[in-house]
């Protein structure tokens, strides 16, 4: 079912008894990074309803007693990792309606999501109807539906350019990839710094592209937290990769650009603008920073990756062994 039906199924249904109160977003890893672009664009525009993220494991263990059948629940796992398909079962229990995202409609998520959003994944995934890309579609359903949101026709818009800047993104990257996995190829340590939507692909970046795939210590640093703690570390040896975004929390990446041109030394910056996301108009673009940077910092991991010898898919513990 596409976005559009669900909400407008849910809406009919929770309009009868007692309406919306809150949005949550739960899953882990990577599939939380994905989905936090939904989280930050209902927490920046809904005027009428909250919303919060969880890991799926802690909605489980410390489920917020808020949880009722007046909560809409967006969970999403790739290939179901248990925890998560037990935090679509938390949320049944209490009434609430689930909204299974996952990469294959046979999947444990798939069973137990009272609706069901197959986003496509993988190699060749057509990044317009991803992980990402759908939790900003449901969010964008929730606005439009509940609060009649007036950006809707242009966001909308927006899906349809997705694939070709990353497309032209990816083409662009190429060099400064291979520049950047001879250079860095033996540092043990990387700080990926970006605010807003971005965020998340710091943390995927960290967590998912660094940790999990190159086993290789890396900090997600938010822009604006660099400076009450962090900064003290920065030295002209740190390597540092800064994505900048695009939209209202630029000024937060500007402050941290001008700062680390004075006293670091080995920056790589990414710049959303560079990639080409302005052909987005700019009352919607800064929702998309992240669906556009996480195939692009991806591929600059990948390069990594293939000049150390080192698949993206090697794991030690990950699948392997009991956790
Ligand atoms: N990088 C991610 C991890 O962060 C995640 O834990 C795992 C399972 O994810 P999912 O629950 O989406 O299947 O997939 C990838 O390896």
């Amino acid at each position: 079912m596409e976005a559009k039906q669900i909400i407008s199924e849910i809406k009919a249904n929770l309009d009868k008894t007692g309406g919306l109160k809150h949005v949550y977003f739960v899953a882990c890893g990577g599939s939380q990074a994905a989905i936090f672009g939904g989280y930050y664009l209902l927490n920046k525009e809904a005027k009428t309803f909250g919303t919060s993220i969880f890991n799926s494991n802690e909605f489980v263990h410390a489920t917020p007693a808020m949880l009722d059948e007046n909560c809409i629940c967006i969970i999403c796992s790739l290939k179901a990792t248990p925890e998560t398909v037990e935090a679509v079962k938390t949320a049944n229990k209490r009434g609430a309606v689930t909204i299974a995202m996952t990469g294959f409609p046979t999947t444990d998520m798939a069973k137990n999501g009272q609706y069901v959003v197959v986003y496509s994944n993988g190699e060749n995934q057509i990044y317009s109807q991803g992980n990402q890309a759908n939790s900003l579609r449901i969010g964008f359903e929730l606005l439009k539906q509940y609060e009649g949101y007036d950006k809707y026709d242009t966001a909308m818009d927006a899906f349809t350019k997705v694939d070709q800047i990353i497309e032209k993104a990816k083409k662009y990257i190429d060099k400064i990839a291979i520049k950047f996995a001879e250079e860095y190829k033996d540092d043990e340590i990387f700080y990926v710094m970006a605010s807003g939507p971005a965020y998340s692909t710091a943390y995927t970046m960290s967590y998912c592209h660094f940790m999990e795939m190159q086993w290789k210590h890396a900090v997600p640093m938010h822009t604006g937290e660099y400076f009450h703690g962090p900064f003290e570390t920065t030295d002209k040896n740190l390597p540092i990769i800064l994505l900048m975004s695009e939209g209202s929390t630029r000024p937060l990446d500007e402050r941290a650009l001008k700062f680390l041109n004075r006293y670091a030394a080995r920056v790589t910056v990414i710049d959303a603008k560079e990639l080409g996301i302005n052909i987005i108009d700019d009352s919607v673009v800064e929702f998309f920073n992240s669906v556009i940077m996480v195939p692009i910092e991806r591929s600059i991991v990948s390069k990594m990756a293939e000049v150390r010898n080192h698949s993206m898919d090697q794991r030690r513990y990950m699948w392997k062994v009991e956790y």
